[in-house]
């Protein structure tokens, strides 16, 4: 009984303990949840308060909690907008386990003085070796003559027609951040050329710099978009930067869909006006035209492209590394400026 007791009364003094601690909403799980499990979340400075778990619509949950929610934490699934945030007066932080910050409003963080921190560098490598990797895919075929030596072929109709050589291909990288960079770092260790396009001109690489997208384009044998997602890359590469790069080029995009405009460029695959496409992400996932399933020149991925288990464990400790800095009033680990 007296055990009882003080188990009720130590379960009591937990409770209130949470009850005090700093909350942290999160909207929908974050991938990562199910990737590696909530347990690599543990902190004792803060308490994740789940709106998915709610019966109440979000907005009714946000202005139940809205005096002790301090941060948010974001994925790429769920908005992060006005109308949210003008119910959470005390959030100082949004921290995203997305690389992309298409789901944030960052002018309406900014004017409230929201502080946003993102994956930072946690995913590059991944994304670059995936990016590299679906260019190789679609040049040497790589996938297409699997299917060809799967379904008897080699056997029955002879030889699979040849790829063609990455090394010595120019290439154009449409944005040059910290995926960017890697992406290019691996080509030139390929022996490619590589250019790139970016909202300016970064003054510590010699790459050749593009402003206009369609010029980059002209100027390539494969284009590599690895941007953000923004009212200004919104179908940025359309119909003529895809007539630009011409019969010959391949497109690869492990950015965000919408940045091509998708219908354009199945056209241009369907009618040989590009030459293939290595794709991590489309416009409607997971929605994806059923047109591409019959180009053998196209390599499709399941925006899988940030996703390893390495990654995820290391955007666990930065996620939390973020938020108990922010509780604590230290700098971030990687905090968004633009
Ligand atoms: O695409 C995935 C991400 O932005 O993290």
């Amino acid at each position: 009984m007296a055990i009882n007791d003080n188990n009720t009364d130590s379960n009591k003094s937990q409770k209130q303990e949470e009850k005090d601690l700093p909350k942290v909403v999160i909207f929908l799980p974050p991938p990562v949840f199910s990737l590696i499990g909530e347990e690599s979340f543990a902190s004792n400075k803060f308490l994740f308060l789940k709106a998915y778990d709610s019966q109440l619509p979000l907005l009714q949950f946000l202005s139940t909690h809205s005096k002790s929610i301090k941060a948010i934490l974001s994925s790429g699934g769920a908005a992060v907008n006005a109308d949210i945030l003008q119910l959470l007066p005390e959030v100082g932080l949004v921290v995203t386990t997305s690389a992309g910050l298409n789901q944030i409003d960052i002018p309406e963080c900014r004017r409230r003085g929201i502080k946003i921190a993102n994956a930072g560098n946690v995913y590059s490598d991944d994304v670059a070796d995936l990016a590299v990797g679906l260019l190789i895919d679609v040049l040497r075929k790589v996938s297409a003559s699997d299917r060809y030596v799967r379904q008897g072929f080699w056997a029955t109709k002879g030889d699979y027609p040849l790829g063609s050589k990455l090394g010595g291909k120019r290439v154009g990288i449409v944005g040059l951040g910290n995926i960017g960079r890697e992406v290019a770092k691996r080509l030139e260790a390929f022996g490619c050329f590589v250019s790139y396009n970016s909202r300016k001109k970064k003054p510590y690489v010699s790459y050749p710099f593009y402003q206009n997208v369609c010029e980059l384009a002209a100027n390539c044998d494969a284009l590599i978009i690895c941007c953000g997602l923004s009212d200004e890359t919104h179908h940025m590469i359309n119909k003529q930067v895809l007539s630009a790069l011409g019969k010959e080029g391949v497109i690869v995009n492990v950015g965000r869909g919408p940045i091509i405009d998708e219908k354009e460029m199945l056209r241009c695959l369907v009618q040989g006006e590009i030459a293939g496409a290595g794709l991590d992400v489309f416009e409607n996932e997971p929605d994806v035209p059923k047109e591409f399933f019959a180009l053998d020149n196209v390599v499709l991925s399941p925006h899988r492209a940030v996703f390893t288990p390495e990654s995820e464990k290391n955007l666990s400790q930065l996620v939390v590394g973020n938020l108990e800095a922010f509780l604590s009033n230290k700098p971030l680990l990687s905090e968004y400026v633009d």
